[in-house]
């Protein structure tokens, strides 16, 4: 198992002062508070990228990533999300970056564009296994109308989440609450895993494969998110020992790295019961529950926190600016 860096844009609320020095300077400076927001958030990854160069460059650019999101409320406007990513791609001006790019519909399309630009792309926000398709297909399409001769500097990973699958899964079958369904319980998100392996070995190889891979073209690294699990009554280590398998990227979150490191069991699982798994999956369908849906639900309902959350750190930042300028103005 391999595991790439993927560092996220720190919570700028809850940082010291040094930080809010830095908003009340780019606000005195004319700054409107989204636009220091990334001047800040360009600096921090540009920092962080010089810390991961030396893990890209000995890797050949194989790990060592950091991944930037765009603004979650581009997520459905496919020029914005073009514009925004060759923007930051062009401010932080380090190969290590990965743009961060959620897998809806509309930014599915920009992914293709992004790509074809030579700009690492890692696609999240992939809650079902038809989105995951239309993601490896957009970054195919991307690399094949790329002008650049050499591949080997363009990658990307694709985030599939996990555990918050399975919650909801979970609900509906609670809901069904035949003795078939309840015993599909904490089943279904790592059957769902298990036949995404399958489809990204198939996508990445074959003629059309072969053609971009004779060109330098990495793979795109199928990446597991939402690693942690959210029902307590699941082994903590639960999804993360049941996908482990080669070329693959595992999101851990301290607790789970250190469950993991405890008593993780390190065995190749992926790709052992696949037959197993299409037909968890089978069943799940033919209880009536449509998996493209629950993607649909779920991207919604992460995409609507991610908004939130990124709205609440300019509300955060406002504040803190106000507080501190009227404060010096008053000594
Ligand atoms: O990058 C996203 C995280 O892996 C999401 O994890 P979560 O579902 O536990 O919030």
């Amino acid at each position: 198992m391999s595991t790439c860096s993927v560092i996220e844009v720190p919570g700028i609320c809850g940082s010291g002062t040094l930080i809010c020095d830095d908003i009340v300077e780019l606000v005195e400076a004319g700054k409107d508070i989204e636009s220091a927001y990334w001047e800040l958030v360009v600096k921090d990854i540009q920092d962080t990228c010089k810390l991961l160069e030396l893990i890209y460059n000995e890797t050949d650019g194989e790990d060592g990533h950091v991944s930037l999101a765009v603004s979650p409320k581009l997520a459905n406007d496919t020029k914005g999300t073009i514009e925004a990513a060759k923007w930051l791609h062009n401010m932080v001006g380090s190969p290590c970056v990965y743009m961060k790019i959620p897998a809806t519909d509309e930014s599915i399309s920009s992914m293709k564009e992004v790509i074809s630009l030579g700009i690492s792309v890692n696609a999240t926000l992939i809650f079902c296994l038809p989105k995951y398709e239309a993601v490896i297909d957009a970054y195919l399409d991307g690399l094949e109308s790329c002008g650049m001769t050499d591949l080997s500097k363009v990658s990307s990973a694709a985030a599939f989440y996990i555990s918050r699958v399975d919650v909801t899964l979970d609900k509906k079958l609670e809901q069904i609450g035949t003795t078939e369904a309840l015993d599909l319980k904490g089943k279904g998100a790592v059957a769902q895993a298990v036949l995404a392996y399958q489809l990204y070995q198939k996508k990445f190889s074959g003629p059309r494969w072969e053609r971009l891979e004779n060109r330098g073209a990495k793979k795109q690294r199928l990446m597991w998110a939402s690693t942690n699990v959210k029902n307590p009554s699941y082994p903590d280590t639960f999804y993360v020992n049941s996908l482990i398998g080669p070329d693959t990227i595992s999101t851990l979150p301290v607790q789970v790295l250190q469950a993991f490191m405890d008593h993780g069991i390190l065995s190749r699982t992926l790709d052992a019961k696949v037959s197993e798994a299409q037909d968890i999956y089978n069943a799940i369908e033919k209880l009536g529950i449509d998996w493209s849906s629950v993607g649909s639900e779920l991207e919604h309902e992460v995409l609507d926190s991610f908004t939130k959350s990124f709205d609440n750190v300019l509300e955060c930042m406002q504040k803190k600016a106000m507080n501190i300028y009227s404060f010096q103005k008053h000594v």
